[in-house]
């Protein structure tokens, strides 16, 4: 069915990559810095627990079962949970002394809340040498691939590929069965498109459809999810850009079709804070069920970022190309390297340091040449040669000049709709039971 609806439908090519990921890849994507949940520790016996889940479970047991709170009590308890994702890890710990919470099952206090990344570490091949870890999403496959999918495209965009698989996530506090697991199939597509045009040929298609969406603005007032015309929610810039709408009414198709309740399923945009590292706009389709609204599908713009930061760590450009119908005039940035003072600074690795001076792109150049104007010495990184080097004011100079361009270079924008496969098959379960039970 998702083959059905997404790959063929779509046209999109499929890639099955491996799931032991080397470091360098987790590195560039952020991953290894950033992929992160934060713990608490009962400080007696070590025991580990997710500091979000622990504060969730509070307010939702004070909300529900102790009667004697007060109506204003519960209104601020309400407001935290919808604020949860949202919470930093020093809010965090405040929030879990403020209500006194403890150690579930001793009672015992408990340590300010620190990240834990939630990657599998191994090493690769028999040196132990290079470490990698098992990928905790099968999107990274796509892009240090892209260069490929991209000419087997014909080098034209928009294009996507999918990528189903497996995944791993040493989760902190794995519960409630299928939901939570710490090795499940994903279902990726990353859809590429030109940032300066994210409109979808086949928007229209969905623009009519009205579903449950749960914007920020309503999170943060503690209103609750209403239903919206996605077409409505894209023009009035609630959902960032056409694609990411377009996306978002195929989810919601693929889901109803296959038998999720439509009055059970809602598109909750991400908090400021909560989206991450990599996301610029973010919906989660959550359906509901008996553990409450679960995220089944995110939905997110991941701008250019993955692209970017591949191509800076490989210093290979993965980028695309538009082709103009007539040759543009442009005043262009142009780094000459100053190859008598490059040789005695650099020596053997000159040669290096020049041509990576000479693949700067624009921005790239506009920064250093600020840099050498305010502090006449910056540090480059030079992929070839794997660390950075320190480049000083007579080492190059840096002029506008008149140049012909025939055609644009940029770095594609990724929509991207990620699909826990697990979670959704336990709410469908869950929604034809109840179907038949009425
Ligand atoms: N530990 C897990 N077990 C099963 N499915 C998962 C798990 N973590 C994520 N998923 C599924 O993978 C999809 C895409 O992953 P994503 O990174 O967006 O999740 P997430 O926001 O980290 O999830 P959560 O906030 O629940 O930890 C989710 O929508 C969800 O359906």
């Amino acid at each position: 069915m998702f083959c059905q609806h997404f790959v063929l439908e779509e046209n999109m090519l499929e890639v099955d990559c491996p799931c032991v990921t080397p470091e360098a890849v987790l590195k560039a994507s952020g991953h290894v810095d950033k992929f992160t949940d934060l713990m608490v520790k009962d400080e007696k016996t070590g025991t580990c627990y997710r500091a979000d889940h622990l504060l969730k479970d509070f307010c939702n047991e004070k909300i529900q079962k102790d009667l004697s709170i007060s109506a204003e009590k519960a209104a601020e308890l309400k407001h935290v949970l919808a604020m949860l994702d949202d919470l930093s890890a020093e809010e965090l710990g405040a929030k879990i002394k403020e209500y006194g919470i403890t150690a579930p099952d001793t009672k015992n206090p408990l340590s300010d809340p620190y990240p834990f990344n939630l990657m599998f570490q191994t090493s690769i091949g028999p040196s132990g040498l290079s470490p990698g870890y098992m990928r905790p999403e099968t999107a990274q496959g796509i892009f240090v691939n892209f260069k490929d999918l991209y000419y087997y495209n014909g080098n034209k965009l928009p294009f996507a590929a999918a990528q189903i698989g497996q995944a791993f996530r040493n989760e902190i506090s794995p519960r409630q069965g299928l939901l939570r697991v710490r090795e499940f199939t994903l279902a990726e597509i990353e859809h590429f498109v030109d940032p300066e045009y994210k409109s979808h040929p086949k928007y229209s298609e969905v623009a009519d459809l009205e579903f449950l969406m749960f914007p920020r603005e309503q999170q943060i007032s503690a209103q609750s999810a209403k239903k919206i015309q996605l077409g409505e929610a894209v023009s009035k810039g609630i959902v960032n850009n056409e694609t990411l709408g377009y996306f978002i009414g195929r989810v919601y198709l693929f889901l109803t079709r296959l038998g999720i309740d439509k009055d059970r399923l809602r598109f909750r945009q991400h908090l400021a804070n909560e989206m991450a590292h990599y996301a610029a706009d973010c919906w989660d389709a959550e359906i509901e069920s008996s553990y409450g609204w679960i995220e089944c599908v995110g939905i997110a713009d991941r701008s250019a970022y993955d692209l970017h930061a591949h191509t800076e760590k490989s210093g290979v450009p993965l980028v695309a190309h538009e082709k103009f119908s007539e040759p543009k005039e442009v005043e262009k940035l142009v780094i000459a390297p100053v190859k008598k003072e490059l040789g005695l600074a650099f020596k053997g690795n000159q040669k290096k340091v020049v041509e990576a001076l000479e693949a700067m792109n624009e921005k790239e150049a506009l920064d250093m040449k600020a840099s050498l104007e305010t502090k006449g010495v910056v540090e480059f990184y030079v992929c070839t040669l794997g660390e950075n080097v320190s480049i000083k004011k007579n080492m190059v100079s840096i002029s506008k000049e008149k140049k012909k361009e025939h055609q644009r270079t940029f770095t594609p924008s990724v929509i991207e709709p990620s699909f826990g496969i697990g979670r959704i098959i336990y709410c469908l379960y869950e929604h034809s039971f109840l179907h038949e039970a009425q």
